[in-house]
């Protein structure tokens, strides 16, 4: 695989989608190709999950979520990969470990489901005040059941565990304290590290 794969986790509303879409534009402007996705993925069975929220939960959820990412891995990532493009999914196995906790899941278990995927070159986890997270989601006009389950504390706390937790199985992370910063500085952050790591080397 010639690309690079990067990760942008966080709790909802801490602002993953505004940074991965800006973060995409920086490397188009750098004439790099991108492929931008999400999970649950673009496909007839993300779609399925997402319509789905009543009426899966808890295991079946954690299972549906895991399929949903190996197919989006063999079907999309590697082949994007494979053709030397810089690959920014928004949310990843990260988000598994926190969310299906939402849903009374543990971590070994949930890492049982995931042990199929690669590890992305980085996955960035940006992490931002409570207060300001919760003054976000207010003017959310709706909010997902998982959403409805958690707040901004408790995702916080979980996405910290699980930090821990993949950094003990050598996932290359990196924190992002979005505190104060706009959506710009918190993608220069990041290139920051991308930088710092070398990892458009190969894809110039
Ligand atoms: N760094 C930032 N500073 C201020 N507002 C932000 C920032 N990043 C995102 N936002 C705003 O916060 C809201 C949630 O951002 P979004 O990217 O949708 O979060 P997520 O994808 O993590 O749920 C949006 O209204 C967005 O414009
Ligand atoms: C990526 C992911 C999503 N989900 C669930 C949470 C939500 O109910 C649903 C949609 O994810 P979400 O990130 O809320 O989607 P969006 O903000 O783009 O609408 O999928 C998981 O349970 N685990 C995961 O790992």
């Amino acid at each position: 695989m010639s690309g690079v794969f990067l990760v942008i986790e966080g709790p909802n509303g801490v602002g993953k989608s505004t940074a991965a879409v800006l973060l995409a534009k920086q490397f188009r402007d750098r004439r790099i190709r991108v492929h931008l996705t999400t999970e649950p993925s673009a496909t007839p069975l993300g779609r399925m999950i997402r319509a789905s929220e009543s009426q899966l939960s808890g295991r079946a959820l954690a299972l549906a979520i895991a399929a949903d990412r190996c197919a989006h891995v063999e079907r999309e990532i590697i082949p994007a990969l494979n053709s030397g493009k810089v690959v920014i999914s928004d949310r990843f196995v990260q988000s598994s470990l926190v969310l299906q906790r939402l849903d009374r899941m543990e971590l070994p278990e949930i890492w049982q489901y995931n042990r199929f995927v690669p590890s992305p070159d980085l996955s960035f986890y940006l992490e931002d005040d409570p207060n300001t997270i919760t003054a976000r989601l207010k003017e959310r006009q709706r909010l997902s059941r998982l959403e409805r389950t958690g707040s901004p504390t408790t995702e916080l706390d979980l996405y910290e565990e699980a930090y821990r937790f993949l950094g003990r199985r050598r996932w290359r992370q990196a924190k992002i304290d979005c505190r104060g910063l706009a959506p710009d500085e918190v993608v220069s952050a990041m290139i920051n590290r991308i930088e710092l790591l070398g990892l458009l080397a190969n894809v110039r």
